[in-house]
């Protein structure tokens, strides 16, 4: 199948209004399509059956799932082009920055008081399109983040969303899987090398124990990597590396999966007092951004889910941008906002064409 003719299927698809993924792995010159063949909404509790899930971050809400046996399933070399990347302009917004960093500090003094250790939080805007293009965002998603799972994925029950993601929720193959505790976030720059602050260790150092904790009872951990710096568009993470066995007879995909989400790198520490405090608090509804999504093959014995991060939902001409970070007693009102507006950057290159 040849890379053009793949995305005028897409288009095709889309204009249809049938649901479809199509998808790149990290580092990955290889693009994967599921064209689903009817509007049906398949929903999906147990990860046992070969397809796409697309779960929210509140998992009270149905994943949804488009399987291969209704789908076509195409494949092809991706062709990339050299794009010039530009900042994007962000309009100034003293009502909503305020509003935003005072979530913060109250977030901060909730966390001093010492009701949790770490809760992300988040916020979304929204930007107008000129002229949407599917092949246009194709061609921008794919081409300037290859390091980056890039996905576009359409459904009519949960609407057109996009992203190109870093963190990874969990890789299985048969009984070995892998995962990974991102957090801490600063721009790229030229400064070799790379330097991290206390804040951003340790905020890392708790998400790594939280993975480790979480993991516990379904898997024994085999291996963890020293924290390295992992490069994500115009922006650089810290990240540990986690990998080992499932536990025999007693870990699926969809027990890993669930012991994993959210991650502490999109919820907090504790988790469950976290999420409340984000359901409670944040003000708008996160929906898809910060769930999880990927494809299952072999019965759910082989699987690389991706956590929703770096994504967008596009709808009637209006992009929403979803950019979050984590906040611990260390946290600085002023620099979580300037921190999220870095990371709708990410969104933001891909947009340029059609602002
Ligand atoms: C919540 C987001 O990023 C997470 C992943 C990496 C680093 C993060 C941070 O430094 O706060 C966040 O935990 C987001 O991009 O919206």
């Amino acid at each position: 199948m040849d890379y053009k003719f793949l995305i005028e299927k897409i288009a095709q698809q889309y204009e249809d209004g049938l649901p479809f993924v199509i998808f790149s792995l990290p580092n990955n010159n290889e693009v994967s399509a599921l064209l689903q063949k009817n509007t049906a909404v398949h929903t999906i509790d147990n990860f046992n059956s070969n397809g796409f899930i697309f779960a929210p971050f509140d998992s009270r809400e149905s994943s949804i799932f488009i399987p291969e046996k209704e789908s076509e399933i195409l494949q092809c070399e991706l062709i990339t082009k050299s794009l010039t990347i530009n900042p994007g302009e962000l309009s100034e917004e003293i009502g909503v920055q305020s509003q935003y960093m005072k979530l913060i500090s109250k977030t901060v003094d909730t966390i001093k008081r010492g009701n949790a250790i770490k809760i992300v939080i988040s916020r979304k805007k929204d930007f107008k399109l000129q002229k949407f293009s599917i092949k246009t965002l194709v061609e921008q998603l794919f081409s300037i983040y290859p390091t980056a799972f890039r996905y576009l994925w359409y459904h009519p029950h949960t609407g057109f969303w996009c992203g190109a993601t870093p963190e990874t929720l969990v890789e299985i193959n048969n009984h070995s899987f892998k995962t990974m505790a991102l957090a801490g976030t600063q721009p790229l720059s030229d400064r070799q090398p790379v330097l991290w602050g206390p804040k951003e260790l340790d905020e890392q150092q708790m998400v790594t124990d939280a993975i480790l904790d979480n993991l516990q009872k379904v898997t024994s951990v085999l291996k963890i990597s020293k924290p390295f710096t992992h490069q994500a568009g115009s922006l650089l993470h810290l990240r540990t590396d986690i990998s080992g066995a499932l536990k025999n007879g007693k870990a699926t995909l969809t027990t890993i999966a669930s012991a994993l989400h959210p991650t502490p790198a999109v919820c907090g520490t504790p988790k469950k007092i976290a999420k409340n405090y984000i359901l409670e608090n944040e003000g708008y509804d996160r929906s898809y951004y910060t769930g999880f999504l990927g494809h299952v093959t072999e019965g759910g014995n082989t699987a690389s889910l991706m956590v929703n991060l770096r994504c967008m939902k596009i709808e009637n001409n209006c992009a929403s941008i979803f950019v979050g970070g984590g906040i611990t007693a260390d946290s600085k009102a002023a620099d979580e906002w300037v921190e999220t507006q870095n990371k709708m950057q990410t969104m933001l290159q891909v947009l340029q064409p059609m602002l």
